[in-house]
């Protein structure tokens, strides 16, 4: 590691519950400091999707390149079944990890966001987030999807909205 501005490590981790607004603050902190950042959740995608289209797992994972994660069909539900599918697999937790490490660790910086990052992914990442929100902040996860919107907010008096399809508001303002 050099103190070369273009070239210096430094890693934000940034962790928490779907929806809960990694990827917005993420994106937000990699353009304010000229950061990269990576959605580890697209990693699951991309590796889910090309399993739907056949592949092995474990060879999808070892085979993922930037490039795949730029496919534009990965943030459909579907592609977050399939995620979920393969994330439980261990070898392609395993392929995965050495994406997100070699990511964290590039030159110039890097914003990682998704589950057990600041702890299993980038346990020395300079900075570390754990971003919740509130049963009442729940309402802004609405419209992406059901059991998002189930795990972020409890309040039965809030399921009525999400069921009848009602726009999520946030102090007023209509936020879908
Ligand atoms: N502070 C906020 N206020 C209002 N809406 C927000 C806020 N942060 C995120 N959102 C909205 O909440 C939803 C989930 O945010 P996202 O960043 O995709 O979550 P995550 O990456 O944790 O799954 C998006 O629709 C986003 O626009
Ligand atoms: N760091 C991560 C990110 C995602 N995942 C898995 O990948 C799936 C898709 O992640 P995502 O962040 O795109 O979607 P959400 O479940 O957050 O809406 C998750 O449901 C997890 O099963 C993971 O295991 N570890």
């Amino acid at each position: 590691m050099t103190n070369s501005p273009d070239s210096a490590q430094f890693t934000v981790a940034i962790d928490g519950p779907a929806a809960a607004g990694k990827g917005t603050i993420g994106r937000a902190v990699a353009d304010r400091f000229g950061f990269a950042h990576l959605d580890t959740g697209l990693l699951y995608r991309a590796v889910g999707a090309k399993v739907a289209g056949g592949m092995d797992p474990a060879a999808a994972a070892r085979a993922l390149t930037p490039e795949d994660l730029a496919r534009g069909d990965l943030r459909s539900a579907e592609a977050g079944q399939a995620a979920s599918r393969v994330a439980v697999l261990p070898e392609v937790r395993a392929a995965l990890l050495d994406f997100q490490r070699r990511f964290a660790r590039r030159p110039g910086g890097a914003v990682l966001d998704g589950r057990d990052i600041g702890t299993v992914i980038c346990p020395a990442a300079e900075v570390k987030l754990y971003v919740t929100a509130s049963p009442k902040c729940g309402r802004i996860g609405a419209g992406r999807n059901w059991a998002a919107r189930r795990r972020l907010c409890p309040m039965p008096r809030c399921w009525p909205r999400w069921w009848s399809g009602t726009p999520a508001t946030w102090g007023g303002r209509t936020l879908r």
